[in-house]
């Protein structure tokens, strides 16, 4: 007997044994899904079922004929820190760049100086409404990462607080190590020695005290350099930790190559990847994560190569990459209206990218993500009529009901 049956579901299951319909969303439209435990234990057609509802689960629901996704997955988050930048954003309208504001110690710094300021608690509280922001969508798994603190304690701190929030929100969390996310102040024209830091302490301390998943680094010309950035990579695989880089947003340093070498989960951003680089990423299984909120608030103008990605068959997720200076955004949903008006990704394109690949993208695929029997009951119930309206709307969240883990969570 199982725990639960939802029956009545239109299921956009996101699993590639159901695709062969080539409608991108392997949607099963009479659908129901048993859970047993948090896990999900039957998916199919309702007249597939072996019995009656009633004789086959302690519970029965009726998701009320509802469209069905999985639970969606924020893979690219800063969403712990101190402060904000709406300075910043009144400076960028008056001229400066992005990358000017960092030059002159604004941009990531600021936010620097405003988390090592801030209480745990503080932080603690600032990053749960944005998490609730995030939840209240239907998202289920979100990733973290630090990259605010540049110091052992501060880093330490902001990874302390993410696995806190997993304590107190009913959310799986996955923990990025970011400690080499700019330089700090303190290590003016001394990048070398700060990378140091960053590998002989930082990482080591992360790692010892379990407070990170994985590792990333911003490899660009207000970041570190390649060289700079295989230093911390080969750091990461000391402590076994995978890695993910932000890579080629703003110049193409061959970061998404990088990464690829060092079977990165991930490469993020990758406006200037070169195609060479995207076939490097396609053979080693590295995801693109790619981040239309940043596109959209820096008003980048150069594409990610969309082609090239679909061409070579990398997995495409998408994130929010919510951070207080490139993306103030909280909405999953609001990134896939963007990435398909401006990536021009397909509505199921972008189902994938914050479902499947999002999943991928954090080494989680084989557990979250997609539709299927033996992972976690992690999904979310639509008021839509097509699942291509999640992508559709703007500011709208058509979010009916979340299960997480089995168990109604909203
Ligand atoms: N590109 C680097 N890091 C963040 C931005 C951080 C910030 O500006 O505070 C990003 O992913 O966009
Ligand atoms: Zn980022």
């Amino acid at each position: 007997m199982w725990d639960t049956i939802w029956i009545n579901g239109k299921l956009a299951t996101m699993d590639a044994r159901h695709m062969a319909n080539g409608d991108g969303y392997g949607a099963i439209p009479d659908g129901a899904i048993a859970i047993e435990g948090d896990r999900i234990a039957w998916v199919g057609r309702m007249r597939e079922l072996p019995d009656r509802p009633e004789a086959l689960a302690t519970h029965v629901r009726d998701a009320g004929g509802r469209w069905i996704t999985p639970g969606l997955v924020d893979c690219h988050t800063h969403l712990v820190y101190g402060g904000n930048r709406a300075k910043e954003f009144e400076l960028r309208l008056t001229g400066a760049s992005y990358e000017e504001i960092a030059r002159a110690g604004g941009g990531i710094v600021s936010t620097v100086q405003a988390t090592r300021a801030a209480s745990e608690q503080e932080l603690l509280e600032s990053a749960s409404v944005r998490l609730e922001r995030l939840m209240e969508e239907g998202v289920t798994t979100v990733e973290i990462k630090s990259g605010y603190g540049l110091d052992t304690e501060t880093e330490c701190k902001m990874l302390r607080v993410a696995r806190k929030l997993a304590d107190q929100h009913s959310i799986t969390i996955r923990t990025t190590f970011l400690g080499a996310h700019a330089l700090p102040p303190e290590f003016k024209d001394r990048p070398d020695e700060y990378i140091d830091l960053v590998c002989s302490e930082m990482l080591p301390k992360v790692a010892e005290q379990g407070l990170a998943d994985a590792v990333d680094a911003f490899c660009e010309g207000i970041g570190f350099t390649p060289a700079q950035t295989e230093k911390v990579f080969q750091a990461a695989e000391r402590y076994s930790l995978p890695v993910k880089l932000h890579a080629d947003q703003l110049s193409d340093l061959d970061g998404a190559a990088l990464a690829a070498k060092h079977n990165g989960l991930s490469a993020d951003h990758l406006e200037y990847t070169n195609e060479k680089a995207v076939k490097a990423m396609a053979r080693a299984g590295t995801v693109a994560v790619l981040l239309p909120g940043a596109f959209y608030f820096l008003r980048e103008t150069k594409m990610p190569p969309m082609e090239a990605f679909r061409e070579h068959g990398v997995p495409i997720a998408l994130a929010t990459d919510s951070n207080p200076g490139s993306a103030p955004v909280t909405s999953l949903l609001l990134m896939m209206n963007m990435a398909c008006t401006l990536f021009r990704m397909t509505p199921a394109e972008a189902l994938a990218g914050i479902t499947i690949h999002g999943a991928r993208a954090l080494g989680l695929a084989d557990r979250v993500g997609s539709l299927t029997v033996g992972k976690r009951a992690d999904f979310v119930l639509w008021d839509i009529e097509e699942p291509a309206e999640l992508a559709y709307r703007i500011g709208h969240n058509p979010c009916a009901g979340v299960i997480r883990s089995g168990h109604i969570a909203r």
